[in-house]
């Protein structure tokens, strides 16, 4: 890829106007899918109210004319054939899928913007010389399933869909099961067409999901980097007994022990100072009685920095001081640790290009790392990509909550359209 400059740009500023209202109407459509009665959106992996918003994604799409298709594992597509289709294509989108009682911008911003962007572009300037497509990735999150980048993982050929991991929800079906029952990965002999071996570049819009744009007051995040992340489940095994009858010297409570365990973990995270971050974010007990002494907790921990040496020190020094803790209380502690993403940097060209943009059309930005995980960290293992954030307000995600004003999503959906003109149209733009 050659360095970008102002060539790579169309001579007119996308209209934001017109992009702006289709993306915000784009928004509050999906919005209406996986909608609770409280404001938030829940949109877990293969459910209802996710086959609901990909079903109807889709047909939207179609509509619009792009040329629309599912992958084996529900990726779903949308697509404008190039001049020259052999030569690759230009992917652009995100995550449909939802934390529980999420808000309508994480995940969905990506797809609305992708979306408005592509025709806004297709209908500007026809035909691209590269295929540009639009993706909604099939799950992100990792919110009904220990696994997360379970879309864009196949897409990149991390996973297959002939070897789904053997993973269960907490109503006890498993991923394949699931996978099934929502129509995908039905035909299990035959060759699978999930993995992408023709893409050029991957550009994903995200909201920000922290507080540093709007600190800053700059319209445009450009992401160097993504932290490494892992996350654990740990089980802290006692004895359940009766709440009235057992002496406080005689009991092996599995739930004091754990609260031992958090308050340790956020000590030591403290004391790596930032951008260490650990959270315990959920835990169970058993049996969850007002007047029986808790037999077992499990809880998570997901862990996260940008140094990767950091980050296992943090993990290391985290389970033999559980470890201490449980032997002290007669605890038996088990761990299992189901993610672990390195730090990622995003391709240095294409954010230059995104920086390059900024300056041209007059949109402040900062350049920054990103504390969240995203489907371009996994891309970036097959194609340059790059990662454009707009401000949250208040720093707040994951939360019904959520919010970015219009102005601020369409200066991110002009840089996106931009971006994709450069990639797609400009034959400058040849990687
Ligand atoms: N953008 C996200 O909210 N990503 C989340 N999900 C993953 N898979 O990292 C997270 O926890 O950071
Ligand atoms: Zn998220
Ligand atoms: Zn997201």
């Amino acid at each position: 890829m050659r360095h970008a400059g102002s060539s790579r740009l169309p001579e007119e500023a996308p209209d934001i106007s017109r992009l702006s209202d289709s993306l915000e109407e784009a928004i509050h459509w999906l919005s209406r899918y996986g909608a609770d009665s409280e404001g938030g959106v829940t949109r877990l992996l293969y459910t209802d109210s996710w086959q609901q918003a990909q079903a109807a994604l889709a047909e939207r799409m179609q509509q619009a004319g792009l040329e629309v298709y599912y992958d084996e594992v529900g990726n779903l597509y949308g697509r404008i054939e190039g001049a020259q289709p052999h030569l690759g294509t230009i992917l652009t989108g995100s995550h449909i899928d939802t934390v529980r009682h999420g808000g309508k911008y994480d995940g969905a911003y990506g797809i609305a913007a992708g979306l408005t962007a592509l025709l806004y572009l297709a209908q500007r300037y026809g035909k691209p010389r590269y295929n540009l497509e639009i993706v909604s990735f099939c799950e992100e999150e990792g919110s009904r399933f220990p696994l997360t980048y379970w879309g864009s993982g196949n897409v990149s050929g991390r996973y297959s869909p002939d070897r789904v991991p053997d993973i269960y929800d907490d109503a006890g079906l498993s991923l394949k099961e699931a996978m099934l029952a929502a129509g995908f990965c039905s035909q299990a002999s035959r060759a699978w067409t999930v993995r992408r071996e023709d893409l050029r570049a991957f550009i994903e819009l995200h909201i920000e999901q922290g507080a540093v744009l709007e600190r800053e007051g700059s319209s445009i995040g450009v992401v160097q980097g993504i932290v490494g992340q892992k996350r654990l489940t740990f089980e802290v095994i006692g004895e359940a007994n009766h709440a009235g009858t057992t002496p406080m010297a005689w009991r092996r409570d599995a739930l004091a022990g754990a609260a031992e365990m958090v308050g340790y973990m956020e000590k030591l995270a403290q004391s790596y100072g930032p951008p260490m971050v650990a959270t315990v974010g959920s835990l169970t007990l058993t049996p969850n009685l007002a007047n029986v002494i808790p037999g077992k907790v499990s809880f998570t921990l997901d862990a996260r920095h940008s140094d990767g040496g950091e980050l296992s020190s943090f993990c290391s020094e985290a389970a033999a001081g559980l470890g201490d803790l449980a032997a002290r209380r007669g605890l038996i502690l088990t761990s299992h640790e189901w993610m672990n993403a390195e730090p990622v940097m995003m391709d240095a060209e294409l954010t230059g290009w995104v920086e390059d943009i900024c300056t041209q059309r007059d949109w402040s930005r900062v350049r920054m790392f990103s504390g969240a995980g995203h489907d371009a960290q996994v891309m970036q293992s097959i194609c340059p990509a790059a990662l454009v954030f707009v401000p949250s307000r208040g720093g707040v995600s994951h939360s019904p909550d959520e919010y970015t004003s219009a102005e601020e999503l369409a200066a991110g959906v002009s840089v996106l359209t931009d971006l994709l003109y450069g990639l797609a149209y400009d034959k400058e733009g040849a990687l």
